[in-house]
């Protein structure tokens, strides 16, 4: 029998569950748009097997909803989906990156045979929109599952089997201890990269060295802020309070470097480099989290024409995937350094050994 799954706003992570779940035995894929110019792109896209506008017609007989909009959108969503006629039985999931104000507007609205299981994959990107979607954009990381304690067992298991073929790891959290957790390693750090962005945006404006000049640890530490202004809105206006709170913490962190540099206090500016490095690396090896991580290798290249095109043709050539690649440091008298990025470690590894057979100088 043919399970049907509805997708309400395919983009990047309706698009990516899209991607996973299409063409698997027995499932088919309806993407609902509010915006007829998407309809044409999920199809051609191949996320989906049937596009339409009507909430009705995606939402008749699914066994799953899964809706994958905006924060600030998800309530009226559940409002007018709990006022369609839906298969007894539907679970009805979301994607959201905070869970306490869905779980709580769908206790509100629950309607019999009808379960609402809260959801919130950790992975993502900076990007947005169905053309950033990839397969493998859940593999590895952590998808968390916030289920009210009415939920049957059996949908429960039900949603957690269809989740699988994402091959994310499903784990079961409180839904305000996942606000609380998330605020601290997911959304703080948003906030941060953009405020330092913009703090040095605005030091630019009377001297453009400034953006001439970064690069490396800057670039680094603020991809994040690249990350959709509207999303990140709903998100951070959706934990207020936990935000907040951690914002005066993080005053706190902030006044104690102010204190340490006043004082011209030595030691204590190690400690705080060592206090973090510990715990840094006491995190979980390259696992993708909220804050994905690509795997990275450096590589020095000596600056001469097309030397760029070869290392990508041997990787090419060896089938090895490359996500990205970037030049770090290229001055005509000194060696360039070259960065290539890859999604999964095993690539990384591969592209590493092959590297050195040929010669270079490769760092992880
Ligand atoms: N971007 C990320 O890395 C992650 C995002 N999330 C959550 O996933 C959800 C979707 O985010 P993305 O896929 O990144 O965004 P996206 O912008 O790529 O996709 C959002 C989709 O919702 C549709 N949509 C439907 N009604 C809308 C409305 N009224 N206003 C605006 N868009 C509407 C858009 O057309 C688009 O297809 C959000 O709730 C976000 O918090 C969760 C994990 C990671
Ligand atoms: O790009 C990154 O590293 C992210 O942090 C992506 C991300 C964005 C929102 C989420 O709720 C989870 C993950």
């Amino acid at each position: 029998m043919t399970m049907k799954v509805a997708i309400f706003g395919v983009g990047l992570i309706g698009g990516s569950l899209g991607l996973c779940l299409k063409g698997k035995p027995g499932i088919t894929v309806v993407g609902h748009s509010h915006r007829p110019g998407s309809l044409n792109r999920m199809i051609e896209r191949g996320v989906v097997d049937a596009a339409t506008l009507s909430m009705e017609e995606a939402a008749a007989d699914a066994d799953f909803i899964f809706l994958c909009v905006p924060v600030g959108n998800l309530e009226e969503y559940l409002e007018k989906l709990y006022a369609l006629p839906l298969k007894p039985g539907c679970i009805i999931t979301d994607v959201g990156s905070t869970k306490a104000s869905v779980m709580e507007r769908a206790r509100s609205l629950s309607a019999s045979g009808v379960y609402f299981i809260g959801g919130h994959p950790m992975a993502g990107s900076e990007r947005s929109g169905v053309d950033a979607a990839s397969t493998l954009l859940f593999e590895n990381a952590y998808y968390v599952l916030t289920p009210s304690p009415d939920v049957p067992e059996e949908a429960y298991l039900r949603l957690e089997r269809l989740l699988a073929h994402t091959r994310a790891q499903i784990v079961r959290v409180d839904a305000v201890m996942h606000d609380r957790i998330v605020g601290a390693i997911s959304h703080l750090p948003h906030i941060i990269a953009v405020a330092l962005v913009n703090q040095v945006c605005d030091y630019n404006a009377d001297n453009g060295l400034y953006r001439t000049l970064a690069a490396g640890g800057f670039r680094d530490i603020t991809r994040i802020a690249s990350s959709d202004p509207l999303i990140w809105r709903d998100i951070l206006l959706s934990n207020q309070e936990v935000l907040l709170s951690l914002l005066r913490d993080w005053n706190e962190e902030i006044a104690g470097f102010i204190r340490l540099l006043e004082a011209q206090d030595g030691d204590g500016i190690k400690q705080a480099f060592e206090k973090a490095n510990q715990f840094r690396g006491e995190l979980p090896e390259r696992r993708k989290g909220a804050i994905t991580s690509l795997f990275d290798l450096h590589i020095d290249v000596p600056d001469h024409p097309g030397i760029i095109g070869q290392i990508a043709t041997q990787l090419g050539v060896n089938q090895i995937n490359l996500s990205n690649m970037q030049i770090i440091e290229s001055r005509e008298d000194v060696p360039g350094v070259l960065r290539l990025s890859f999604r999964q470690e095993a690539e990384m590894e591969r592209a590493k050994d092959h590297l050195l057979t040929l010669g270079y100088t490769v760092y992880v």
